[in-house]
């Protein structure tokens, strides 16, 4: 297999969540701001066992382990992670069929977005970062049927069937992941989306693990004080049981606020600010149908993970370094950069 010359170990960003959770448009945002050409992007639904027809006959969801070729997924990353070019399986939404494979080839930054993106221990391992995506149940459904229904060739009601099919086993394979993400991305409808229903001013919260790594997002709150109160704010609350940082970002961010407040947040990216002129209009952006929009709390997220990206590819550049001064192997992915001491839970594995 063709060695790709990195000059850096790559660092694989893994997004989860379940089917319309919104995986696609934070990843691709993100994707486009680096330019396609620049990192790896990989999305899991193409390693699915069976194409739609066949799923249909066997009465078996997406969402089933049984229906995606694990074994192929991990080899796959752990190849990409080595510096190696795979050939990767095609599957084509448009038609629920496989197209012919195509190559991919390894960039310092991998971005791996699927169902079960942080579903085995070995996947796990291989992502340094690990994001969830959680939105309000309602508004996911209200996503899935409008995407599928203008760009995956269903009806309305067939989407709202495929829904009712999935939901024990959402519950049993997609939901457990959640446990294992660094942060969990929600978002919600707030005040502002009651009065104009507008998706573009989506309320959301980004809520993270303990053992997450830390930005100083100090001065952007600080930044995020409109006189009445702050559009971003930094809370705790119990979630899933434990208590943890919340950021909140509130939907009826005014235009110029967002604006501000990225400026503060690109100012810690020095790295990537290159970048910044010419594809800034790249981030928050999402269909709604067929129609291009743009929301700043979607851009705000983006542009927040993505600086948890950049503090964890200097981490890692960081410990490759230490390691080759001190002459001994860099160790594998994920816990070597977190420095994740505990062992974790398995989600349950029913049946
Ligand atoms: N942050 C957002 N703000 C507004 N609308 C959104 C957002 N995220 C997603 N959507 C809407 O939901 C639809 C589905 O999102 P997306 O395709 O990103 O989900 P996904 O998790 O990648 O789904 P799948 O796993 O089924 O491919 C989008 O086409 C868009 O209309
Ligand atoms: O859960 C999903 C993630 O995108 C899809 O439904 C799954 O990939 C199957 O695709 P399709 O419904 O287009 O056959």
């Amino acid at each position: 297999m063709e060695r790709q010359k990195t000059a850096h170990k790559p660092l694989i960003v893994a997004v989860c969540g379940d089917s319309g959770s919104g995986k696609s448009t934070l990843t691709d945002g993100m994707v486009q701001l680096f330019g396609q050409d620049s990192v790896t992007h990989i999305c899991l639904d193409d390693y699915h066992t069976l194409d739609r027809a066949a799923r249909m006959r066997a009465g078996i969801t997406a969402l089933h382990p049984c229906a995606n070729n694990f074994p192929l997924m991990t080899e796959h990353l752990q190849r990409l992670a080595r510096g190696e070019t795979i050939l990767k399986p095609v599957y084509d939404h448009r038609t629920g069929t496989f197209g012919p494979p195509e190559e991919v080839k390894p960039a310092e930054i991998i971005f791996v977005h699927g169902l079960h993106a942080l579903f085995t221990p070995e996947l796990r391992r291989l992502a340094h970062v690990r994001i969830y995506l959680d939105p309000e149940a309602a508004l996911q459904q209200q996503w899935k049927i409008m995407r599928d229904s203008t760009s995956r060739g269903y009806t309305v009601e067939q989407v709202r069937e495929q829904i009712a099919l999935r939901r024990r086993d959402s519950r049993l394979y997609i939901q457990p992941q959640k446990r294992f993400a660094d942060i969990i991305v929600r978002f919600y409808r707030g005040s502002l989306y009651y009065r104009t229903r507008d998706l573009a001013h989506l309320d959301v919260r980004l809520i993270e693990a303990k053992h997450a790594p830390k930005i100083d997002l100090s001065d952007v709150l600080e930044a995020s004080h409109n006189g009445r109160k702050p559009a971003l704010r930094l809370v705790e609350e119990v979630y899933d049981g434990v208590l943890r940082d919340v950021l909140e970002i509130d939907g009826d961010i005014s235009h110029q606020k967002a604006c501000e407040l990225e400026n503060c947040i690109w100012a810690h990216m020095q790295e990537i600010n290159h970048l910044r002129p010419e594809r800034l209009s790249m981030l928050g952006r999402f269909y709604v149908g067929n129609v291009l929009r743009q929301s700043d709390p979607l851009a705000l997220t983006q542009l927040i993970i993505l600086y948890h990206i950049i503090h964890a590819r200097n981490r890692l550049r960081q410990s490759a370094e230490e390691e080759e001064v001190s002459g001994r192997e860099p160790p594998a992915s994920g816990e070597a950069v977190e420095g994740r001491g505990g062992r974790e839970r398995e989600p349950e594995q029913r049946s």
